[in-house]
């Protein structure tokens, strides 16, 4: 089959994002997996679909699929910010604001004049069984998670304070918290660095890509995790190595998120 795409990137991390308003979308994880491939595919961290939407007051469906192994996943902040500009830029709408549904919450993406789009990420979830997590039976007993904050963005984050984030043991550690019991789902792991109460730097390691050059999701789950122990005031300007997110949450509700969102060039791959 011929499918037209659009690749995007959004402070580095980078997707390729189908049309399922104008075209059927029927691919399956070996022809996603294709798709992320850098080598003999177009090459991405996640895939983003936009399918059209009949409910009241919801603009679009938004599916997300991690490139490494073309599982969907729940949620993809980076993405979401592609999103907006795509379906603006595409004319699926003329709204600056719009709505959308993933498959386990309602998101509001509003672009800005300056072309930057904030975000309203919905509000981090600490209970352990709906991360889901399980936290070892007595403290210590996993020494991986020893200092780790966990907390649910729509999808799972383990976050870790380090001293730099350019000598902390991404690749490492990265895999191996990933791959732990305790995250029957995985997880996505967060290495942040404090720098001051409004500012950081940031490296993921991502459930089903690897190290991105940005996560918008974990990024919001190390500064909701940095705000309840005290690091940071409310809003936080964090930096990744493909660009600058900034992060805001009052400690209760939604957490926003705002950053850049860039076309990179439009494709048809024969699959
Ligand atoms: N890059 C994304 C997160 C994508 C999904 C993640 N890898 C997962 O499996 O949960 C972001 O910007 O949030």
């Amino acid at each position: 089959m011929q499918l037209s795409f659009t690749k995007m990137q959004g402070a580095g991390n980078d997707f390729v994002v189908i049309d399922a308003t104008r075209q059927p979308f029927e691919l399956g994880p070996a022809q996603l997996r294709r798709l992320g491939d850098r080598r003999f595919g177009v090459g991405c961290d996640q895939v983003l679909v936009v399918e059209a939407s009949t409910e009241p007051g919801i603009d679009f469906r938004y599916r997300i699929f991690n490139g490494a192994d073309g599982a969907e996943v729940e949620h993809c902040g980076n993405g979401a910010r592609c999103f907006v500009r795509f379906v603006r830029d595409k004319g699926l709408t003329e709204k600056d604001v719009v709505r959308v549904r993933t498959v386990n919450a309602v998101l509001t993406l509003a672009l800005a004049a300056d072309g930057r789009v904030r975000v309203d990420m919905g509000p981090p979830v600490f209970e352990a069984a709906r991360v889901p997590y399980v936290p070892p039976a007595l403290p210590g007993d996993e020494p991986l998670l020893n200092d780790v904050a966990v907390l649910s963005m729509g999808n799972p984050h383990a976050v870790l304070r380090v001293v730099d984030v350019d000598t902390a043991p991404v690749e490492t550690l990265g895999p191996r918290i990933q791959a732990l019991p305790a995250f029957p789902q995985g997880v996505n792991v967060g290495f942040v660095q404090v720098l001051d109460r409004g500012h950081a730097r940031i490296r993921v390691y991502e459930r089903g890509a690897g190290e991105t050059l940005a996560c918008g999701t974990g990024t919001c789950a190390a500064v909701v995790a940095g705000i309840r122990a005290g690091w940071f005031d409310a809003a936080v300007e964090v930096q990744a190595r493909g660009g600058l997110l900034r992060i805001e949450w009052d400690g209760q509700g939604s957490v926003f998120m705002t950053g850049p969102a860039e076309t990179v060039f439009d494709g048809v791959i024969q699959l």
